[in-house]
């Protein structure tokens, strides 16, 4: 049963630019409940793909795929940002929302053939996922699904998914959240 984690999302105006409708999840991380049961709501949306590891992007990606990964008994693959692996990666640059950003995976941190599920916090104009998809195959391996926890109604980041199984667990329509 949804828990309705959606209602407890912050929403901030005119973050990290003018014109940007943040959505902030601290609010749900932050309370033990709430957080467990985002976990929960991740591993039941996904509990019929069959992946053998979770790739997530940095940073906010980290925090509920590496949970996700933890309690689902998978290895967990880092997506960071620039310059930040030390060993050999694949590389690739892409546009977000509010500017543009450039993000790296280890070469040998999947092997072909092998089946991932990208999990991220939220869903926006898609740039992060499609990147960070396409690094998944640059390895060989195959997207079994791409999860959400937020995706943004009305940015139609979905369009740029169209090849993948993508679920989200709230579909958020700005206008529906508290402000503060
Ligand atoms: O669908 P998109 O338009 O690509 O936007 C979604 C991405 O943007 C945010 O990350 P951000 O790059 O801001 O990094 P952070 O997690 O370090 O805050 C968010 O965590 C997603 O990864
Ligand atoms: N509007 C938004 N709120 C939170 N994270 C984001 N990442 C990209 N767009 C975002």
């Amino acid at each position: 049963m949804s828990k309705n984690l959606d209602r407890k999302l912050r929403h901030i105006h005119n973050y990290p630019k003018r014109g940007i409708d943040f959505i902030d999840i601290t609010t749900v991380l932050k309370n033990a409940q709430d957080f467990h049961d985002l976990i929960a709501e991740l591993q039941a949306a996904c509990a019929d793909l069959n992946f053998d590891k979770i790739v997530a992007a940095e940073a906010r990606g980290f925090i509920i795929g590496s949970a996700l990964a933890y309690i689902m008994q998978k290895g967990f693959v880092p997506v960071r940002k620039a310059g930040k692996l030390p060993a050999a990666i694949y590389k690739k640059t892409y546009k977000l929302e509010y500017g543009e950003s450039t993000i790296e995976m280890h070469k040998d941190a999947l092997q072909a053939g092998e089946r991932v599920l990208f999990v991220d916090d939220l869903l926006a104009i898609g740039g992060t996922a499609e990147a960070a998809c396409e690094l998944i195959e640059s390895a060989g391996a195959e997207v079994a699904g791409v999860l959400f926890f937020v995706e943004l109604a009305g940015l139609n980041g979905r369009q740029r998914l169209t090849k993948y199984d993508v679920r989200s667990l709230y579909l958020v329509h700005e206008d529906d959240l508290s402000q503060d």
